[in-house]
């Protein structure tokens, strides 16, 4: 796993005993899954938008709103991470699946779903 979702996940983790005064991670565990499920709604959205947003700049423009869809990125992958921790779930769960799939066709797997849904 790379270490940035490594060390983030082990500080994730050290959150969940945190004071909610003094840690946002603690604040969002001690407000409940909706709020958490709250934030990655916002910060999808504020993705997408940043993602149009970098789409409709002149070529000779673009940089800034480069940065904007990584920030708005970041945030997004930050609190998706909060969600799996406070489900007991963490990065190396999801980069595990990612792995499963190399070499699969997204067509082929897409195939296989639909005769066997679920
Ligand atoms: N990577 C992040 C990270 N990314 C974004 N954020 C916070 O996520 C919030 C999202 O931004 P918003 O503008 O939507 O937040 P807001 O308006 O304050 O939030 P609401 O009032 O809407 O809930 C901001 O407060 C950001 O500071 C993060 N907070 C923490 N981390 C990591 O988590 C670690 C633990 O953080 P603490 O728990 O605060 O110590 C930190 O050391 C970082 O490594």
């Amino acid at each position: 796993m790379s270490d940035v979702l490594a060390e983030l996940a082990k500080v994730l983790e050290a959150r969940k005993l945190a004071d909610p005064d003094e840690s946002y991670v603690a604040s969002l565990h001690a407000k409940g899954l909706n709020k958490i499920l709250e934030k990655v709604g916002e910060e999808a959205t504020e993705t997408l938008l940043a993602a149009k947003d970098l789409a409709n700049q002149a070529e000779s423009n673009k940089a800034a709103a480069k940065s904007d869809l990584v920030y708005e990125t970041a945030d997004l992958w930050f609190h998706t991470l909060v969600m799996l921790s406070h489900l007991g779930l963490g990065p190396e769960d999801v980069l595990r699946e990612l792995a499963r799939r190399f070499d699969l066709s997204g067509l082929v797997e897409k195939a296989a779903r639909q005769q066997h849904p679920g």
